[in-house]
């Protein structure tokens, strides 16, 4: 049994669909199907999550809405007219549109969740029933139904381990199940939804709890690449990679695929396949927990942007007991979660994400560290990017650390920050942001390039 996702690219519009149903139909093992609600036709256009969520905003703030539910509900009008499906399926889910965003929302947080769940659940009815319009069995699960529970934390929910036994029965539909993507309940029965493109991590969990023999995930390119497609022209793409790296690049930037969704495939042993929608016929990439070493040292660059850093100085703090710990009960304080924390013998660097000091006192808490730790110098740096070179091959190839900070010295990129710490897959820089582009470019450069890729 296959548990196959479509993002939200593959389901913006009723052609599209008509793929996602060949593609369906063709392998009689994938039996379910784990959707997005529709994203981008075109590049400036609008995901129906963006305009859900505008729309909710709008509403708890008391403005205007203006023709928003219009704008969202005609996306699946135009997807159900392309397909010549009924009326009866658009009645539902204007009904069910209309009913979610008049709701009452004195709890702002409940009402946003159902609010931006109901792009995935209306599309799931949508495509369930296209297919059996089509006449292929199908049937629309509720999360709840299907005994998803996570944690109580909107927008960035945790499955709870006890879902995985119950999603089980998933198996024993005989009609093709289609699940709706993005969110499950909480244990009170609330909506609660994953991060931002979770319904990577709903496929993921699903493939765990059903013990699928491969987790497809069907996107808009025919591969992961060694780097962002935006960044360099026709990059080249990655055939297979493991858990681990694609874990560390996806948490620095590829967003091919929810670095959260890693987990659930790899804690069953349930091998990744990342794959193309408008061209099913190429491989894509497979994601595994071990691969042969043919790539080179590196087999991919990620960079992500929105970090900052805390730098902190005291002569003789590799002495001082409980010194890390003190800075990080200020920080848990001010509930803000940091990401790495590298450090030499008398000053450590605390890096963030900046959203974590969004509506804070960045003052206060430098003002708290320094004089709660006699700190010598503490310097914030705003406007961070991290850039990860991964490569299971790293480990066994002596001097690619030393290529790849030539290289960045080479195009006049300074160098914030290194980390090579524990984790044996990748190393980290941190750059400043507007040098990003040009520090991946020179990086792919020299590990990817004809000339390196003989040496
Ligand atoms: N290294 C990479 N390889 C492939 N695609 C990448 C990479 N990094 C970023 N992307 C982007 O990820 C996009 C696919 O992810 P996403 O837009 O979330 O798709 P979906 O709508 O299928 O969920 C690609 O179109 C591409 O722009
Ligand atoms: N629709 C949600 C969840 C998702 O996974 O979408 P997509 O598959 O389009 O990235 C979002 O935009 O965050």
């Amino acid at each position: 049994m296959k548990v196959v996702k479509f993002g939200g690219s593959s389901l913006a519009t009723g052609s599209q669909l008509e793929k996602v149903l060949e593609i369906v139909k063709e392998d009689a093992t994938r039996r379910i199907v784990v959707v997005s609600a529709p994203g981008k036709r075109y590049e400036e256009d609008m995901k129906v999550t963006d305009l859900l969520i505008a729309c909710g905003e709008k509403k708890l703030a008391g403005e205007e809405i203006g023709n928003l539910i219009d704008t969202i509900l005609e996306r699946y009008v135009n997807i159900a007219k392309e397909l010549d499906l009924s009326n009866e399926i658009i009645a539902k889910i204007e009904e069910d549109l209309l009913d979610v965003l008049n709701a009452d929302n004195t709890n702002k947080n409940a009402y946003l969740e159902a609010v931006k769940a109901c792009g995935e659940d209306n599309n799931a009815k949508l495509v369930a029933h296209f297919f059996n319009a089509k006449g292929v069995e199908a049937v629309y699960v509720n999360p709840k139904d299907a005994g998803l529970i996570v944690s109580d934390d909107p927008g960035n929910a945790q499955v709870l381990p006890a879902s995985y036994d119950r999603l089980y029965s998933l198996r024993e539909y005989k009609p093709i199940v289609v699940f709706p993507g993005f969110f499950g309940y909480s244990e009170k029965g609330d909506v609660i939804t994953f991060s931002r493109s979770g319904s990577d991590i709903t496929g993921a969990i699903l493939a765990n709890g059903v013990k699928a023999e491969l987790y497809e995930n069907f996107t808009d390119v025919d591969a992961v690449y060694s780097v962002n497609p935006s960044i360099v022209s026709s990059p080249k793409e990655i055939k297979e990679l493991t858990y681990r790296e694609m874990r560390e690049l996806s948490y620095a930037g590829f967003s091919v695929f929810h670095a959260e969704a890693l987990i659930p495939a790899y804690r069953a042993g349930i091998p990744v396949n990342v794959k193309n929608t408008n061209n099913p016929g190429v491989p894509g990439t497979r994601i595994v927990a071990s691969r042969n070493n043919t790539n080179g040292p590196v087999i991919g660059i990620a960079n992500d942007k929105g970090f900052c850093s805390i730098y902190i100085s005291k002569y003789l703090m590799n002495r001082e007991v409980g010194f890390a710990r003190r800075i990080l009960s200020i920080l848990e304080e001010f509930q803000i979660s940091y990401e790495h924390m590298p450090s030499g013998i008398d000053d450590l660097t605390i890096i963030l994400r900046e959203e974590q000091l969004a509506g804070k006192n960045e003052q206060e808490i430098i003002g708290r560290i320094k004089e709660e730790l006699q700190a010598e110098e503490i310097v914030v740096e705003h406007n961070l990017a991290l850039i990860m070179v991964v490569g299971e091959g790293m480990r066994h190839n002596v001097g690619t650390t030393a290529r790849a900070t030539k290289t960045l010295a080479d195009a006049g990129v300074n160098i914030e920050m290194i980390n090579q710490g524990s984790s044996e897959v990748s190393m980290m820089f941190g750059v400043k942001e507007p040098m990003a582009k040009k520090a991946v470019k020179a990086l792919y450069e020299e590990f990817f390039s004809q000339k390196s890729l003989q040496n």
